[in-house]
């Protein structure tokens, strides 16, 4: 194996610069540590660091000498957080792993002191460079030309890597959709033939990494490799739909969704999903309540805006930002409206909230209703009647009308 291809990078972009001068610490008390990870990956590509993780051939009570205040963030697995100037930098152990019975986690970390044996056990070659504090890369397993053929290659034996933790398979298809990298051959089969050890994986996590690959740059290549692998069949829902999958992943979606809301509504409208199985979608998928019912809302602009026709009721209940979620789903297929006239159709509402309509139960029971479901009657009454543009949001109005209504009943 080559060791080593030399190659530094002159001037560090600025998340990295506080956190040198903890690695210095480390380097002046003899011990190694560099920059891991993604930060260095995306160094290399030029594009934004979100978090900066750090590794080191010292244990963490060593680490714990050499600074005066650090924080047990996971000590048994070999992460300490060191407090330095006022800022915390959580740097972890040089370590392997072993056991993964359960495919998400190893039965036993072992710290130790060469950075190679660490490099080892990550999931991919360009997640396995190391950066000294002085911006030196180290690539131990040819990550550069990887990263230059822009290929996600499985670091030594895919099948094992993804024995050792299930979720790299989400991660291989998540990066490649980030990257617009291709997974290389090797890998992609070892996936094929590992797909179904994702049943062992929580569904949160699934979920975390196939939204992140549905906002990457390519989730149609994403949406292929899914199929391609089989891997479809192992994430909650998916197996039924399998021709709908292909038509959603066939259409250009390239750096067009922006949020997780447009995810799952693009989904329900491709998949053809009614509420109920929309709502069953997103419990299987472990969605939260606000987000399912955010879809919902979206779904029923999406609807509107295929019918070409803005009704003030539907506006009204869909909300601003649901409706540009909508339009902005629709805009894949050419169906989406100039997004000014949708702001000025939601702002020439009448009233935009309930809370704007001017009376509420008390102010009617002031005026002489009696509590009760009634009352509620007439008051959603008023409410669409103000909505539609039949009746002025005026109080002395709006009572008339409440008892026209109420002697109706
Ligand atoms: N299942 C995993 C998760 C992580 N890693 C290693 O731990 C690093 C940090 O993990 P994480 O923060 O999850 O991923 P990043 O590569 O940093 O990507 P992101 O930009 O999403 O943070 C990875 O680069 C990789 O070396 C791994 O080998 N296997
Ligand atoms: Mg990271």
């Amino acid at each position: 194996m080559k060791e080593g291809n030399k190659m530094k990078i002159e001037n560090l972009p600025s998340e990295f610069i506080d956190a040198r001068k903890v690695l210095q610490v480390i380097e002046q008390n003899g011990f190694e540590a560099y920059f891991v990870g993604g930060s260095v990956r995306d160094t290399l590509l030029n594009l934004p660091i979100h978090d900066v993780d750090m590794a080191t051939s010292a244990y963490p009570a060593e680490i714990k000498k050499f600074f005066k205040r650090t924080i047990d963030t996971g000590i048994e697995h070999g992460t300490v957080t060191v407090m330095f100037d006022h800022k915390g930098f959580e740097i972890t152990t040089f370590r392997t792993e072993s056991g993964y019975q359960d495919f998400r986690r190893p039965d036993k970390v072992t710290f130790i002191r060469s950075l190679k044996e660490d490099l080892k056990r990550r999931d991919f070659t360009i997640n396995a460079f190391a950066m000294k504090e002085n911006g030196e890369v180290i690539d131990l397993f040819n990550g550069m030309e990887d990263l230059q053929h822009h290929l996600i290659r499985a670091v030594g034996d895919a099948n094992q890597r993804f024995n050792e933790d299930a979720l790299r398979m989400m991660r291989a298809v998540r990066f490649g959709s980030q990257l617009n990298f291709k997974i290389e051959e090797k890998t992609f089969a070892a996936i094929k033939a590992n797909c179904q050890l994702l049943k062992k994986i929580a569904i949160e996590r699934i979920n975390v990494e196939f939204i992140k690959m549905m906002l990457g740059i390519s989730p149609s290549q994403g949406l292929q490799e899914i199929l391609g692998t089989d891997l479809f069949e192992y994430v909650p829902f998916f197996n039924q739909y399998l021709s709908e999958l292909k038509h959603l992943a066939n259409l250009d979606l390239s750096n067009h969704l922006t949020n997780e809301i447009q995810v799952w509504s693009l989904l329900a409208f491709e998949l053809n999903l009614k509420q109920s199985q929309i709502r069953k979608m997103m419990k299987l998928w472990k969605c939260s309540n606000k987000m399912t019912e955010n879809v919902l809302q979206v779904v029923k602009g999406i609807k509107m805006l295929q019918n070409k026709q803005i009704v003030s009721l539907f506006i009204y209940q869909i909300g601003l930002n649901n409706l540009l979620n909508a339009n902005h789903v629709m805009e894949i297929y050419g169906l989406n409206q100039g997004e000014e006239e949708l702001e000025n159709a939601f702002n020439s509402l009448p009233i935009k909230q309930k809370a704007e309509l001017n009376v509420n139960g008390g102010s009617l029971i002031k005026a002489g209703f009696k509590p009760g479901p009634q009352l509620g009657k007439v008051l959603n009454d008023l409410e669409l009647m103000v909505i539609n543009g039949e009746v002025e949001n005026d109080q002395i109005t709006l009572i008339n009308k409440a008892k026209e209504l109420a002697n109706e009943n």
